[in-house]
């Protein structure tokens, strides 16, 4: 937003009582410890604090204004605005309405008892084929977040994706009346706040407000196997496009293939078909994607664009993630439940192709109501048609679930426990290599421990913390240096701009900052010559405060490595690639270690990974990584082989290992089948994938299924080569000034 003082009193019907009423107020802030300069700060009355007292932090914080209910006069000698208003929520509802008035963009509205959020994610991922999205962020989908979220949108934005939450009978009115929305979603009507609303009729009544400001003609997009919303189709009073398995359905799925972690279907529309991949697993999810699909289509978008981008929505934390450790792979639902999405969740369980067993740990299902016992017992008789073998319930309200499926007939093993604290070690105890868990309650029930509880059994080795011990403890060297009037300096040279290397050689020289340790930074032209290079690295080899010289590989094409990595002196030789540095380090001789397989060493050593007696294998012969590594796991007494691209067999060898380092340099090419129930997995690779993310030799997911430990990329391997490169500029310096080596 970008108003005045003066127009945010007009609108909210306050006065201004003190300040520049021409003051520029650029957001609105609820939260006095996340103030930025230029807000508004509207101070919430709530059950126990009262954010009025808050408001001169927030005003000092560099808040440009503030709203109050709790002054009729005020004098500020910062000259900062106060506006004095009724109510300052109301007042704030009205400040978002202006907002929303002064845009021009349509926006869709989003609302229902379940999977509101992700609808809107996936809408939002649908529209972005064609349009610049703008989307409510978070939860602010209340009485309070919808006109912060208003007062968000922008002039870039193209469409707005809305979300509409309610709590309590009235609410929709007001937050559907101020966003004005031009399309609305209802994704189903379920029992979420029935306690409230008193039936499910109600509900439907108080989600259809959100049709405020909609105009005939406009659409409403709905589930077509909601039984409510599908009886609503006709009455519903603006044209309704429905979208579900239905054959009436407008938007119709067919063939629907649920695997593990994704869904895909056939799309059905105008006479079309279209094939959809998504990247979250779920039936319920392909309903939530034929509602973006569709609103896509209303707006314009192309669906086969739609549908790509809709592949890269990957769903969120809690909300039906899929993830694998040790052989065990967890489906966790924890962010919250309902009975709809825990039954939507059975369902995916029920779905799952599964080695093992399907083990469902249901809590409790909390806010529902007087009638909250039989909403339990009714998952419980549904559960009982569902294929599961193990139920656990977490809590009393969960326990009827576990009775009323064994009373409906269901052949799973049933076990109740108090809470998370008496069900973590029997789940641990319970679940084996080849079980598929899957885990959903309320929030307050914290399910989302047994989830750590299961995760945690494939340990990750975190490169980024052990790299941070060493670089404190090369800090003390470099220090204790100092103090005998000794500067470590390295010389960083880069050749032309390879943005990878650009990367790595600011983050080289960030560590030399953190360390102590000078920088003599060269970044040479990708024109120059290998005569050029090798002149410099002559004077610099001359240079008694130059302690390492470093050139950033790979050099461009007319400059020849070898013949740069033999001209630099053995005694600076820091990467450790010299052929004097290799020698010594084959024959157990002090000298520099190559930075990258030295690293790997300390990783293992410092997370509990011993090497002595192991069978250690290696993928990948080159001079930088593979070689030196094969040699500096051997000099730790472990038993090892160099596998590479003519290796047969290669998975069955990776298979032998107790310790797999990767550095074969194809992207996510590592999966649970080269690798050996426990075995410690050690990701040297580092590349961009399909998405530009940054990704391993390993697929970390399924590596997870069978490895007792991996690194991840980032934050394994990459921060450790750093880290052992500081090691070796300290080394250096202690050598060249004290002779110890
Ligand atoms: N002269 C050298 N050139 C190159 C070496 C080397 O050891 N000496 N090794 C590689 C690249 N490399 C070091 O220069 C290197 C690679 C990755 C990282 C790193 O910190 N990676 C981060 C992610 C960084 C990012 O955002 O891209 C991580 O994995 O967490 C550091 C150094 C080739 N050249």
């Amino acid at each position: 937003m970008r108003l005045t003082v003066r127009e945010i009193a007009e609108a909210a019907g306050g006065k201004v009582l003190c300040g520049n009423p021409e003051t520029i107020c650029l957001h609105l802030c609820t939260d006095s410890r996340t103030v930025q300069e230029g807000d508004l700060f509207v101070p919430v009355i709530g059950a126990r604090v009262d954010s009025h007292e808050m408001i001169k932090a927030a005003l000092e914080a560099g808040a440009s204004a503030a709203l109050t209910s709790r002054h009729k006069e005020m004098k500020d000698s910062s000259g900062k605005a106060w506006i004095a208003v009724e109510d300052t929520v109301k007042a704030m509802q009205k400040i978002g309405a202006l907002c929303r008035k002064k845009s021009a963009v349509p926006a869709v509205g989003v609302t229902g008892s379940v999977g509101k959020t992700t609808t809107r994610e996936m809408i939002a991922a649908a529209l972005s084929a064609g349009k610049r999205v703008f989307k409510t962020a978070k939860n602010l989908n209340s009485q309070i977040g919808v006109p912060i979220t208003l007062s968000e949108i922008g002039p870039e934005d193209e469409v707005a994706v809305l979300e509409l939450g309610i709590g309590e009978p009235g609410e929709m009115e007001v937050i559907a009346g101020i966003s004005g929305v031009n399309a609305a979603v209802v994704t189903n009507i379920g029992v979420a706040h029935i306690e409230l609303l008193g039936s499910q009729d109600n509900i439907y009544r108080e989600k259809m407000k959100i049709t405020a400001g909609m105009k005939p003609g406009d659409p409403l997009f709905f589930n077509g196997d909601d039984p409510i919303l599908r009886a609503h189709k006709e009455s519903a009073g603006f044209p309704v496009i429905l979208c579900g398995t239905g054959e009436d359905c407008d938007y119709r799925a067919e063939e629907i293939v649920p695997r593990q972690d994704r869904v895909s279907f056939m799309m059905k529309y105008k006479g079309k078909s279209l094939p959809v991949e998504l990247s979250v697993p779920g039936r319920h999810n392909v309903i939530n994607a034929l509602i973006a699909l569709a609103v896509a289509d209303y707006f314009g978008i192309p669906v086969e664009c739609a549908a790509e981008k809709l592949k890269e929505f990957r769903g969120f934390a809690g909300r039906l993630q899929y993830s694998a450790a040790n052989g065990v792979e967890i489906l966790d639902d924890t962010y919250n439940a309902s009975p709809a999405s825990m039954l939507a969740g059975l369902n995916v369980l029920a779905d799952m192709a599964c080695e093992g067993r399907r083990i469902a740990v249901l809590g409790d299902m909390l806010e529902l109501g007087p009638d909250t016992g039989r909403y339990h017992e009714e998952v419980g008789e549904k559960l009982a048609g569902l294929k599961v073998d193990l139920v656990m319930t977490v809590g009393e309200l969960a326990a009827r679930i576990g009775r009323t499926a064994l009373k409906a007939g269901s052949g799973a093993r049933v076990m109740n426990f108090k809470d998370t604290e008496e069900a973590k070690p029997a789940l641990l105890a319970q679940v084996q290599r080849g079980d598929c868990v899957y885990l959903k309650a309320s929030r307050g029930m914290h399910l989302e421990e047994l989830v750590q509880a299961l995760e945690g059994r494939c340990m990750k080795i975190d490169g980024k913390a052990i790299a941070r011990q060493i670089k404190e403890e090369c800090r003390e060297r470099a220090q204790s240096l100092k103090e005998k009037g000794i500067q470590v300096n390295l010389a960083v040279i880069q050749v032309g701009s390879d943005p990878a290397s650009s990367v790595y050689v600011r983050n080289k020289k960030r560590a030399c900052e953190e360390v102590g340790i000078g920088s003599l930074s060269y970044e040479l032209p990708e024109e120059t010559t290998e005569q050029e290079l090798l002149e410099l690295i002559r004077e610099l080899n001359e240079r008694k405060e130059c302690s390492g010289i470093l050139v950033q590989l790979p050099l461009p094409d007319q400059i020849d490595e070898k013949t740069v990595i033999n001209a630099i002196s053995p005694e600076k030789d820091v990467d450790g690639f010299h052929p004097v540095s290799v020698g010594k380090m084959l024959i157990g001789e002090p000298g520099f270690l190559p930075c990258t397989p030295a690293g790997v060493i300390q990783l293992l050593k410092r997370s509990g990974v011993a090497i002595e007696g192991k069978r250690c294998v290696v993928v990948g012969r080159s001079n930088i990584v593979g070689k030196p590594m094969a040699v500096l796991l051997l000099r730790e007494n472990g038993t090892v082989t160099v596998a590479h691209s003519r290796t047969k067999d290669l998975k069955a060898v990776c298979r032998e290992a107790d310790i797999l380092v990767a550095a074969v340099g194809k992207p996510r090419m590592i999966t649970e089948e080269y690798i050996k129930p426990g075995a410690a997995v050690i990701d040297v690779g580092i590349h961009r994938d399909e998405n530009n993310r940054l990704c391993g030799d390993v697929d970390t997911v399924r590596a997870r299924r069978a490895a007792g430990a991996v690194t991840p990329v980032p934050g394994g391997v990459g921060p450790m080569t750093i880290a052992m490169l500081m090691d070796n500029c300290i080394r250096s310096a202690e050598k060249l000034f004290t002779g110890i080596s």
